[in-house]
């Protein structure tokens, strides 16, 4: 796929400072754009630790004028440990200069529909659009059968092209009522960042970059129109690649 770029790293230690860098890289060139915030939407899963570790270790990170959100969200209160809200909450956002009113988060008290749709609207608002909302950077994550936000394989929610937001109550990975960014937005974004670590993704690495028998896995239908698109995994991740892969340093750059 054109302009996409496969990094490897040795291992999760290496990728996760490259992480933050290539996020603050990007959040400098948005806000140095003239852009009011540099927006990022968040995926939960095992980008919660790493981000949790690397974003407060960067020197005088300035958050003041980033606006988060999430790529899905899991229907249960902040509270719960399956909340990526609570989660980052706990282990991220106190630790960053970043206020309270930059973060979009779902509201978990209502039913899962009105939910997506209340979410939804924070986005327009925030937004400041009816469209589709156009990120500047969206971080996922791919599960082992290859669903990514909570768009899950041969799910009729991968056809979405209306709803910027969408709700979904058969999630086959539990909790299974979730609210979820859809494929227009997801695509829209200026850039998309894969996150992909560990042993136990190889095989579903391998099919998705490199194509396989059987139906197409979501994470295979991220293609940004206009934006970046990185896979940033580590060598366990990479093990059974045999296409071209950049391989990154200590310190690397992206
Ligand atoms: O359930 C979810 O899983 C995916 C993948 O998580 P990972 O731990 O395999 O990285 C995650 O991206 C998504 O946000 C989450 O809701």
């Amino acid at each position: 796929m054109p302009g996409r770029r496969v990094v490897a790293f040795v291992s999760a230690a290496e990728l996760g400072p490259a992480l933050a860098r290539l996020i603050v890289s990007r959040a400098e060139k948005a806000v140095s754009s003239g852009a009011p915030s540099f927006s990022l939407g968040l995926s939960g899963g095992s980008l919660v630790s790493i981000l949790s570790k690397e974003l407060p270790a960067v020197p005088d990170l300035d958050c003041s004028r980033w606006l988060v959100g999430f790529c899905d969200e899991r229907l249960v209160p902040y509270d719960d440990p399956e909340s990526t809200y609570g989660l980052y909450k706990n282990q991220l956002f106190s630790k960053l200069n970043l206020p309270d009113d930059r973060i979009l988060a779902i509201n978990p008290s209502l039913p899962v529909q009105q939910c997506a749709e209340d979410y939804a609207s924070k986005l327009s608002k925030a937004f400041n659009t009816q469209e589709t909302p156009v990120f500047d950077m969206l971080l996922l994550g791919m599960g082992p059968d290859g669903h990514t936000c909570s768009l899950f394989p041969e799910h009729p929610l991968l056809q979405e092209k209306q709803k910027t937001v969408a709700s979904i109550s058969d999630s086959p990975k539990p909790p299974p009522q979730r609210v979820t960014l859809t494929l227009p937005v997801v695509n829209a974004a200026r850039c998309v960042v894969f996150v992909s670590t560990g042993g136990s993704k190889a095989s579903v690495l391998k099919a998705l970059l490199e194509g396989g028998d059987g139906p197409v896995l979501p994470a295979a239908l991220v293609a940004p129109t206009q934006g970046e698109l990185f896979w940033l995994v580590d060598e366990p991740a990479a093990a059974s690649l045999t296409l071209d892969v950049e391989r990154a340093g200590p310190g690397a750059k992206l």
